[in-house]
């Protein structure tokens, strides 16, 4: 997508023959456009546990490169057995919640597990990553197209007047390879000339709406406006906002859905106030393993660090400021989950699928 009109991805290789990886570090943003390269299978862990780049389709991507970087990391070294499983079991543990880090490392290894010759193994590791890598990005502009007809039905209802759209959080082009889960149908929209305008919630603690989706949907130019966490039921009530889309980080095979903290809440407002609330994911967001979601989807709990400080330009300097007293307790629970019984439909890269197991379980085929 764009950046300063020139087109970008989040993840990408450099055109040499075992390269290093290079991201968008997204702390930087919306202040500063950093590019960082990655050259060993700690740098990628680290950056994905620290958040230099999130999201869960992205995270997945992250971890195949990582495998492949831990590969290589062997080939450079010992080549041992338990180097490269240790290196991969570390990538793994580096965020629980989203489970498109677990999908993509599973397919890597297992593409790689039963050739010998460990060069060939870091080649075939490569190449599978760009693959997921190329996978992810289709499978967002596909979520894009697949959820335009709900924004467009809208639309014509309205007789073409804005279609008010409420999103949490960034599952925008930032959070996967390419497009964006939830931002994908809005940007097909926009780019179709429907008229769209989009609440944004700031997303405490990181504010990923407030730092990313505005960002995204700036360089876009799409209509927005910027709201604290505690708007959307207000909207709502004053028929403002004429849906939700929120993104995922795992799904139950019963549809209950993990995403970013307070995502519940909107879900219940849009519940109460009729509103439908679109979940927009692709298959590798479905834990089909998992039955139902509540008490069994991990929950991240994060450093009390990002609740207690606010990050922010001062004086063209990216400072960090206190916002209660040091010594007060802090609970930052990274996500929580939404009931199926919430959700109107699933948007993904195969189509609009309903919250209930039996449509769910034949994604897997
Ligand atoms: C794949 S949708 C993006 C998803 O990622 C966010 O989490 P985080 O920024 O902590 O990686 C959030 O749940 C978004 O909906």
């Amino acid at each position: 997508m764009l950046v300063a009109n020139k087109d970008y991805r989040t993840i990408w290789v450099n055109d040499t023959h075992l390269p290093d990886v290079q991201i968008i570090d997204q702390r930087h943003l919306p202040h500063r456009f950093v590019v960082e390269t990655l050259s060993t299978y700690k740098q990628m862990a680290t950056a994905i546990k620290e958040m230099h780049l999130r999201g869960a389709g992205l995270i997945g991507v992250a971890g195949a490169f990582g495998v492949y970087l831990a590969y290589r990391d062997a080939m450079y070294r010992n080549n041992s057995v338990e180097f490269i499983q240790s290196a991969i079991s570390e990538i793994l543990n580096t965020r629980p919640t989203a489970v498109n880090l677990k999908w993509a490392i599973e397919i890597v290894t297992s593409r790689v597990e039963n050739i010998e010759a460990i060069d060939e193994k870091v080649t075939k590791a490569l190449e599978v990553a760009k693959e997921l890598a190329n996978l992810d990005a289709e499978s967002c502009r596909m979520i894009g197209v697949n959820g335009l007809p709900i924004i467009e039905e809208i639309s014509r209802k309205k007789n073409g007047e804005t279609v008010n759209i409420l999103t949490h959080c960034n599952a925008g082009w930032l959070a996967f390879t390419d497009y964006g889960s939830a931002l994908s149908p809005i940007y097909h929209a926009h780019r179709k000339g429907i008229k769209v305008h989009v609440w944004v919630d700031e997303t405490r603690p990181r504010n990923q709406g407030a730092a990313l989706t505005t960002w995204e949907l700036l360089n876009e130019g799409v209509p927005h406006t910027l709201i604290v966490d505690n708007v959307g039921g207000h909207l709502m009530q004053n028929g403002m906002v004429d849906l939700v889309i929120t993104g995922a980080d795992r799904i139950a095979s019963n549809g209950d859905t993990a995403n970013k903290i307070g995502t519940y809440l909107k879900a219940l407002a849009a519940h109460d106030n009729g509103i439908p609330f679109y979940v927009a994911a692709p298959t590798s967001t479905f834990d089909f393993a998992l039955e139902t979601g509540l008490g069994k989807i991990p929950i991240e709990m994060r450093t009390g660090d990002e609740v207690k400080y606010i990050n922010g330009l001062l004086n063209d300097k990216v400072v960090d400021v206190l916002i209660c007293p040091t010594q007060t307790q802090v609970a930052n629970y990274g996500f929580d989950v939404t009931p199926s019984r919430l959700i109107k439909a699933f948007i993904t890269e195969k189509g609009i699928i309903a919250p209930n197991t039996d449509e769910i379980t034949k994604l897997n085929c």
